[in-house]
């Protein structure tokens, strides 16, 4: 039996992953953490049995604590806690955006593995926070999907193997638009993505193909690959997830219906692999798979990240607090979907790249390029 605390218990990735919980007698989840949908969280430890709660946002946690019986922890400090004392073995990081470092310092930090989700948490930090695991020895287990798969199709190769690693991305609800047409495109049309139902932020990323260019700068860190071996590939049926190419050109893929359910399956029973509910994959039907190169003009959010991942320092953990800043701002229909790319990409040209020696470091990149970002947005509203 496996113990377990989800932070992002209830959002997309954690309410897939209480499913996963569900039907697997090996994991007992210990903890539950969330940002402030206080009535969902309690009512998933209700569920679980689960006595230790945390909610980063200091009201929706007192509002818990009056109708929980159990502890409940406030704040990010309550998250750290939670972590910190539940003496789990294992922790999902499903929150979304640069927050989730919090979560994945604590976890690292006490040496306990973590099943990542938060892609932000390597964006930002990526070398401080796998010099961390490291050190403590604590496993990262990738949860996106791509990376899911990457680390399953790796797992095997005898070293110097491996010489390119392609992630495969839908291209998004405006693939094959051009940038005019998608300038004013609403939220509702942002929101309709073509084969993966996930969180708003993440919905949005991948239609500007910004989540395509935070899964390179993941990829780069998790996998220890330059970004030249490093490629995207535009895959509209999300059917195969990645790609790994050896020395021999051979070409290795993964495929699987698009459910997160699998991957984050694969994660919390890491090493061993566990029965999940899900259709199986029927290739005679899906009948055709396609590949086309991203286009680059219409979105330039993937050039950016790479741009970014590429310049090092602060430059991703900039990209990543700008480009939060416009997705929340285009969300509340205080910004144009075609002005993201241009909010993040004014951001790091003001904010020009520092060494990121330690955590405190990316907290600071991470305010000012928030404020910047800011600025860029409320001119563009004026
Ligand atoms: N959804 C998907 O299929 C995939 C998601 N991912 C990644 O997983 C992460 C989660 O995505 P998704 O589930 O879609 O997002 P959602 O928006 O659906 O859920 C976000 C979760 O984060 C919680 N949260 C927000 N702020 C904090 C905080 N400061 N501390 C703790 N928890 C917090 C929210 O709590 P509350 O609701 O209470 O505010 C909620 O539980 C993202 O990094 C995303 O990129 C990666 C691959 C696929
Ligand atoms: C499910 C998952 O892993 C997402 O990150 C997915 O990759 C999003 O779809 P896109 O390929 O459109 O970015
Ligand atoms: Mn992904």
């Amino acid at each position: 039996m496996r113990s377990l605390v989800i932070v992002g218990a209830t959002g997309s990735i954690g309410r897939q992953a209480v499913e996963v919980v569900r039907s697997s007698p090996e994991l007992r989840v210990v903890g539950l953490a969330a940002g402030r949908d206080w009535r969902t969280l309690l009512r998933l430890a209700e569920e679980l049995e689960v006595e230790h709660i945390a909610l980063a946002d200091p009201e929706a946690a007192s509002q818990a604590a009056e109708h929980f019986s159990g502890r409940v922890e406030a704040g990010s400090e309550g998250t750290i806690a939670l972590i910190c004392d539940t003496a789990c073995e294992l922790v999902l990081n499903a929150a979304v955006g640069a927050a989730g470092l919090t979560a994945t310092v604590a976890t690292l930090g006490e040496g306990i593995d973590l099943a990542l989700a938060n892609k932000e948490s390597l964006v930002v930090a990526g070398e401080l926070v796998t010099a961390l695991a490291e050190a403590t020895g604590a496993r990262i287990i990738p949860v996106d999907s791509e990376h899911s798969a990457l680390f399953q199709l790796v797992r095997n190769e005898p070293p110097g193997t491996i010489e390119r690693l392609v992630l495969t991305a839908s291209g998004g609800p405006f693939r094959g638009r051009r940038r005019e047409e998608i300038e004013h495109a609403s939220v509702d049309q942002a929101l309709a993505h073509p084969t993966w139902r996930m969180g708003g932020k993440i919905t949005v990323d991948s239609a500007t193909l910004m989540n395509k260019g935070l899964e390179l700068i993941e990829a780069h860190h998790l996998f220890a690959v330059p970004y030249e071996r490093l490629d995207v590939v535009i895959h509209p049926q999300s059917i195969v997830h990645a790609l790994v190419e050896l020395n021999d050109r051979a070409l290795l893929a993964h495929l699987g219906l698009p459910d997160m359910r699998v991957p984050i399956s694969y994660a919390l029973h890491y090493p061993e692999r566990a029965d999940v509910d899900v259709p199986r994959l029927d290739l005679a039907r899906v009948g055709t798979l396609t590949f086309e190169p991203p286009d680059l003009a219409t979105f330039p959010c993937l050039r950016l990240a790479r741009e970014a991942g590429i310049a090092g320092g602060s430059a991703p953990c900039v990209l990543n607090a700008a480009n939060e800043v416009a997705v929340n701002a285009f969300l509340a229909g205080q910004l144009p979907f075609g002005r993201i790319a241009e909010v993040v990409e004014r951001t790091l040209e003001r904010c020009p790249r520092q060494p990121l020696r330690h955590f405190m470091d990316v907290a600071a990149a991470d305010a000012e390029a928030r404020r910047v970002a800011q600025e860029l947005v409320t001119a563009v509203r004026a």
